[in-house]
């Protein structure tokens, strides 16, 4: 649905994004990764041709989004920033006044209100609006020409918890309901994994992962750690050097071990008991999601 090849950008001399390669299903609701800074927003702004590329291309439904770009973005909805606003007006005449301007049938207001659950408090004018409900005033106007792609920029950024909650469910209900494939930004993986099927974390201007959310589950386990608590780490591992001598020292008494097989998490019990010292505990631990994404991001500035 959306694919980038080696998708560059240069704000002046300042390389910003690099060979840039997004892979986003169509069908997805693709969670955009990366810290502040990482190059998320430029990237949105490339693929709606809002910015050019220094090098590479985009792609949208097959298409080279340069050299078809009005029919292209003419299938986009996009929230990019938080939605400008008539406060003096009601949500009604907010959505009612872009789709006199864009010349879509007028029966879409009522109808995207209704999906951004929005009917009862379409009447109220906007400056009476919480935060979330801004944003959802602002997606119900990206969605009035029923575009088959949305792309959304941080639009949990400042919301409640409760506000977090209902984008969540908007976004699983646009693509369940209504087969849209979503590209959704955020800093915080937290908001995103109860909801992406895809995910792409970049760091720098740097895609350091890509792939579906049990792919990025899968390196999660495959990060799972064995926690031996004992009292002295160090003379746990000079006492066994082969067994414990891979392991890694973080505490006093705390060692990490690579993941063991049972049999293998036996014998370092039995050793550590043989060798004098207490085992107080002998427990695997899996990172979380949270634990996983710092460690990409960290790895690749390193
Ligand atoms: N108009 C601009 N001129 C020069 N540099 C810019 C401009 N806009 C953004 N940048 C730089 O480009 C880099 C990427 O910014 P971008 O806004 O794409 O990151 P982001 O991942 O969306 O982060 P955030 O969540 O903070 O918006 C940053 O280092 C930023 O300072």
């Amino acid at each position: 649905m959306v694919e980038t090849r080696d998708l560059t950008f240069h704000f002046g001399k300042r390389p910003i994004l690099h060979n840039l390669p997004l892979q986003v299903p169509a069908g997805s609701i693709y969670g955009f990764l990366g810290p502040n800074g990482a190059g998320k927003s430029t990237t949105m702004r490339l693929l709606l041709g809002l910015l050019q590329p220094t090098a590479g291309s985009v792609y949208l439904f097959g298409y080279e989004l340069r050299r078809n770009r009005v029919a292209l973005l003419s299938r986009v909805g996009a929230l990019i920033e938080n939605p400008s606003l008539y406060d003096h007006l009601t949500g009604f005449e907010n959505v009612e006044a872009t789709r006199r301007l864009r010349g879509v049938p007028a029966h879409r207001t009522a109808e995207v209100l209704e999906i951004v659950g929005l009917t009862d408090a379409a009447r109220r004018p906007a400056r009476e609006y919480s935060l979330g409900m801004r944003q959802r005033l602002g997606l119900a106007t990206a969605l009035l020409s029923d575009p088959a792609l949305l792309l959304l920029d941080e639009p949990t950024n400042g919301l409640d918890p409760n506000g977090i909650i209902d984008m969540r469910e908007l976004l699983r209900r646009l693509r369940d309901d209504h087969g849209k494939t979503i590209i959704v930004s955020s800093h915080l993986i937290s908001e995103i994994e109860k909801v992406a099927t895809h995910v792409g974390v970049i760091q720098q201007g740097r895609m350091v992962f890509q792939g579906s959310l049990p792919d990025l589950q899968r390196l999660q386990t495959g990060r799972a750690r064995l926690v031996l608590e004992t009292d002295s780490a160090d003379t746990c591992r000079n006492l066994l050097p082969r067994l414990l001598g891979a392991a890694q020292i973080v505490g006093q008494g705390t060692l990490w071990l690579p993941m063991l097989t049972p049999a293998q998490t036996a014998e370092v019990a039995a050793a550590v008991v043989g060798a004098g010292q207490p085992l107080y505990g002998l427990r695997l631990e899996q990172p979380s999601l949270e634990e996983t994404f710092l460690h990409l991001t960290e790895t690749a500035l390193s």
